[in-house]
């Protein structure tokens, strides 16, 4: 046996996640659950669910979740970590609320959070503090004695997170016809969100130009055609492009979208495309509507090959570096000295969030951050 890593203090891993749902009936509630204040228009609402209802009312997610649950616990049992990995969502049962009142039942009192979501943003970092906030507010007034919640750092350029992404890259080049590959392009994607919102994700001293969310996904996008330059000799020209884009159409969002994007790639004469889903940890329903289906669409239509790449998923790498991540924050609170592994040109993000990093529209209470009314 390996000798025992040490997670204290903390006693609990909660995987927190978005959530979806996991069959129809679960669609319009679901959604409902998502959108609750966020003035989404009805039309996008519609249009939404029917990607859901297309795929039989069941969000690839929670299958996800469950994939990641145990590709955490073999890793940690394989290499002699004993904590206890629970998972809760923000939008779908289980619930976080419910997960964490169990976990508290179960008596833990210094609980890590991951969130699938690696990147800093109001939507991909704040959003679920808030959620934390608002669960760790339901217990109290349930009277537990509420746990204290730290959450990992944000891993878009661990190792754990970027290699697994450049292996699918290169294998969606490897899938591509002889004759278009060299020329493909990459397309690296995202989530589109509000500019505003964009401009102010991260830190406050960052804020301006895309902030730290369009920085955090430029260096990944970079990291990725770096390396497959090196692997494949070839250098293939990239840009990152957005995906999903909800909310009024009076807002401006990041731009261009994957499909504008492939029109004008074909329009310029690139042979093919890769389209690499990087914003995502998981092949969840965003990834398997607006690329594999809506984007490969628009691709067929022009009669332009592509391919995408696989998310990070299950990968045991991405297990691995989670482990990582736990005992480098555990050390972290026991006040020893770590390396903080990260690549790229940003370096490892902050442990815990500043005031002021990722602010919501209309300020609510967050947990987990320098701004936390909770301990
Ligand atoms: C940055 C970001 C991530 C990545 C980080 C992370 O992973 O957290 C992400 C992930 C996800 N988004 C998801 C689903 C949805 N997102 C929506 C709406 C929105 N997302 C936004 C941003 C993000 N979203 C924003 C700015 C909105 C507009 C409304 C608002 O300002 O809040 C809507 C409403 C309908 C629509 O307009 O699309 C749905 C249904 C699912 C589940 C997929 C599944 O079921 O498999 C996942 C993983
Ligand atoms: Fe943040």
């Amino acid at each position: 046996m390996p000798d025992a890593l040490d997670p204290s203090p903390y006693d609990a891993l909660l995987l927190l996640s978005f959530g979806g749902p996991e069959g129809p009936d679960d669609v319009v509630p679901f959604l409902e659950n998502v959108t609750r204040g966020r003035g989404i228009p009805k039309e996008r609402l519609k249009e939404v669910g029917q990607h859901y209802f297309q795929f039989g009312g069941v969000s690839p997610i929670n299958d996800q979740n469950r994939a990641l649950l145990d590709a955490l616990r073999k890793d940690f049992a394989g290499h002699g970590l004993d904590l206890p990995v629970h998972w809760g969502n923000r939008n779908w049962a289980p619930y976080l609320t419910d997960t964490l009142r169990d976990m508290v039942r179960d008596g833990h009192r210094r609980i890590l959070v991951l969130a699938t979501s690696a990147y800093a943003s109001y939507s991909g970092c704040r959003q679920y503090r808030e959620n934390l906030a608002d669960a760790l507010a339901a217990l109290e007034a349930e009277g537990l004695e509420l746990p204290r919640i730290d959450r990992l750092r944000h891993y878009f350029n661990h190792p754990g997170f970027v290699e697994p992404m450049i292996d699918g890259v290169l294998e969606s080049l490897a899938g591509l016809p002889d004759d278009v590959r060299d020329g493909a392009h990459i397309a690296f994607t995202t989530h589109s969100i509000p500019i505003s919102a964009a401009d102010t994700s991260g830190p406050a001293e960052g804020h301006g130009d895309g902030g730290a969310y369009v920085r955090q996904h430029l260096d990944v996008a970079k990291l990725i055609a770096d390396a497959v330059r090196e692997r494949t000799g070839v250098d293939h020209p990239w840009q990152l492009v957005y995906q999903s884009r909800s909310g009024a159409p009076h807002i401006p969002w990041l731009e261009p979208d994957i499909c504008d994007h492939l029109e004008e790639r074909h329009a310029a004469g690139v042979p093919a495309v890769v389209m690499a889903p990087i914003g995502f940890v998981s092949d969840h329903m965003e990834v398997l509507y607006d690329l594999d289906t809506e984007a490969t669409a628009k691709a067929a239509e022009l009669g332009l090959p592509v391919r995408r790449s696989a998310t990070v998923g299950a990968d045991p790498r991405f297990a691995a570096a989670v482990r990582e991540l736990i005992l480098e924050r555990a050390a972290t609170e026991r006040g020893a000295r770590v390396t903080r592994c990260a690549l790229g040109t940003l370096g490892a993000s902050h442990d815990v969030c500043p005031v002021g990093c990722c602010p919501a529209r209309a300020p609510r209470p967050a947990a987990a951050g320098a701004d936390s009314p909770y301990a």
